[in-house]
């Protein structure tokens, strides 16, 4: 880097002026580090989410109020069991782009605020957005709509996958449809005995399309993916532990939250840069060969490993002091 800068830039100048111009520089740091332009998550207002952390309570702006970097989201539309209307899909959409612009954040649990954690796509939505694609006389146009939309419902339920952070779903209760599509998509899964679970989409004539039939195989196998979405059959807590979609299922929801706070805190508290190189080098390994992904993961650590969080570890266990890593 400085041997760029100290022989190459000087060249690149004379010949084509491209001394960092403020704009340049200013936006290119927005990227880097978000300030002003991006919507922080303590200045969003929802709806249709609950959020709860330390971090919504700081009001200096620094790092003061951060105790655990733990973010808490309840899916909150409890009167209709939580069903994904229009907008959960675009306050879910923000909050996985705030979160990538909350450094604080380092870990992330989910949940459905009363009686259950969702039960999927809000049927309404299917009736609205069969009443826009009538409004489109172009045929052509009018699947390609469809297409956009089908398209940015699985942005948003990768959303989890993609995040820089863990995400886990602590699900009780109903979690059907479009809900198990979001569920697969985040890192890990707990449950209680009272989680329902359906991939419900075959019941109302659909093959399901943000996501089950392309995570669900490879959690729970592919023979037992295919009963699953062929029946639409519902099954409770502990069958899904028993089958690996999700990790433990607890007898009381009390103790299915505290696990999923207990977990989220443990890997907050880790080395952020870590964590992220860990979540991707997994998901790496899950479409690639054994070898592309030890090559990916040589690529990472050689870049990654001498990091500060490195000599703050090996100090921490020197000195048996808990380390304290930097976002
Ligand atoms: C491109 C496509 C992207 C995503 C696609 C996703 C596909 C799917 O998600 S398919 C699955 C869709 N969901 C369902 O089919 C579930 C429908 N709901 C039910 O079957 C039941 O509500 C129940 C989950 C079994 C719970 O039953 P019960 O305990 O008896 O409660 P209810 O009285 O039925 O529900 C309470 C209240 O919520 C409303 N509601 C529940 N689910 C939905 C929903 N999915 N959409 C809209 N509204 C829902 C229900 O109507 C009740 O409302 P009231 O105003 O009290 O009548």
């Amino acid at each position: 880097m400085a041997f760029v800068a100290r022989r190459v830039q000087p060249l690149l100048r004379r010949r084509y002026s491209t001394a960092p111009t403020p704009s340049n520089l200013s936006l290119l740091r927005e990227w880097v580090q978000p300030t002003a332009s991006v919507t922080k998550l303590q200045d969003l207002r929802f709806e249709t989410l609950a959020i709860t952390s330390s971090l919504m309570a700081k009001s200096d702006g620094g790092n003061a109020g951060v105790v655990d970097g733990v973010l808490n989201v309840r899916l909150h539309r409890p009167a209709k069991l939580n069903a994904f209307d229009m907008t959960m899909w675009n306050e879910l959409d923000v909050l996985f782009q705030a979160i990538e612009h909350t450094p604080e954040v380092r870990a992330v649990v989910i949940r459905g605020e009363g009686r259950g954690f969702s039960s999927g796509m809000d049927l309404g939505v299917f009736a609205a957005m069969q009443e826009l694609l009538m409004s489109i006389e172009c045929e052509g146009r009018k699947r390609e709509a469809l297409l956009g939309v089908i398209a940015r419902f699985q942005r948003i339920i990768s959303a989890p996958e993609r995040c820089r952070v863990p995400v886990i779903a602590a699900v009780h209760g109903s979690c059907i449809g479009g809900a198990v599509d979001f569920v697969t998509a985040c890192d890990i899964r707990l449950c209680d005995a009272s989680a329902e679970f359906s991939v419900k989409e075959v019941d109302l004539a659909i093959v399901a399309d943000v996501g089950t039939l392309q995570r669900l195989p490879n959690l729970v196998g592919e023979q037992r993916a295919k009963e699953l979405s062929y029946t639409g059959r519902s099954f409770f807590g502990d069958e899904a532990a028993a089958m690996g979609l999700v990790l433990k299922s607890h007898a009381d929801t009390s103790g299915l939250f505290e696990h999923a706070a207990a977990l989220a805190k443990t890997i907050a508290a880790k080395s952020p840069l870590t964590i992220r190189g860990v979540k991707k080098v997994v998901q790496y390994q899950r479409d690639h060969s054994t070898q592309d992904s030890l090559d990916q993961v040589q690529l990472w650590n050689s870049a990654m490993l001498y990091s500060n969080d490195l000599a703050e570890a090996m100090t921490a266990m020197a000195t048996r002091k808990p380390p304290q890593f930097k976002d």
